[in-house]
């Protein structure tokens, strides 16, 4: 029974990163993903677009769908206001084991919550069980199938109001048309998109930031 890339990955970062330096994992996953294994991290050029949009919305609260290894819950994270949190929903329980393990090594722990299962069913609890009222951004980074209805449901929750800024990955490769056309063509949405590069290669991608007008 070999090791997995998320277990090679955090043994890596182990090993090669300081630890409670949130910037030195940072920089060694894009590293370990440049020389040693493809991963499906934002990575370095998207990461730092999204910093950017980060930084000019000054977050409280902010919700990722998709945590895979933890690579974007780090820089996210490390750009909140004191006080700030990060929660990220991880439907794999493999990858949630790791991206605990390294959002801990990052010393990131008390300003992310990592919830387990399907983001379908988690979306629901997050104001009873969590005590959310809105959210101040949302990264959707998880199943491309999955942007538009969990979108939706967001939205019934009452977890989107004016002024909450949603952010998606890949919505040009692997691709993400019918998240796209909704908040492009929404009178509810003004959609923006930033052109870049599907992490560690040369293909393009870009993130589509939709801020909800209410
Ligand atoms: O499933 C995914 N969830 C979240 N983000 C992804 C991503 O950024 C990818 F590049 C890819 C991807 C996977 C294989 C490819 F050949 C290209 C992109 C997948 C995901
Ligand atoms: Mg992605």
């Amino acid at each position: 029974k070999g090791s997995s890339k998320p277990q090679r990955m955090l043994s890596y970062v182990q090993r090669h990163s300081k630890r409670g330096d949130p910037d030195s994992v940072i920089s060694t996953i894009d590293i370990f993903c440049r020389s040693k294994e493809w991963a499906m991290n934002v990575g370095d050029e998207k990461g730092l677009i999204l910093d950017k949009l980060i930084c000019e919305a000054n977050p409280s609260i902010v919700l990722e769908l998709g945590t895979y290894c933890g690579y974007s819950s780090l820089r996210i994270a490390r750009l909140l206001p004191p006080g700030g949190r990060l929660f990220t929903m991880e439907f794999n329980p493999a990858y949630a084991k790791i991206a605990k393990q390294i959002i801990a090594w990052a010393g990131l722990e008390s300003k992310i919550q990592v919830l387990e299962g399907p983001s379908g069913d988690l979306i629901p609890q997050l104001k009873k069980k969590h005590a959310i009222e809105k959210c101040d951004i949302i990264f959707i980074d998880h199943w491309k199938d999955c942007y538009l209805p969990d979108t939706k449901l967001l939205e019934e929750c009452g977890l989107i109001g004016k002024g909450t800024v949603l952010i998606a990955d890949n919505v040009t490769f692997p691709g993400t048309p019918d998240y796209l056309e909704y908040v492009r063509n929404s009178p509810h949405y003004s959609s923006q998109y930033f052109k870049s590069y599907l992490e560690y290669s040369k293909t393009e991608d870009g993130l589509e930031k939709s801020v909800f007008l209410g």
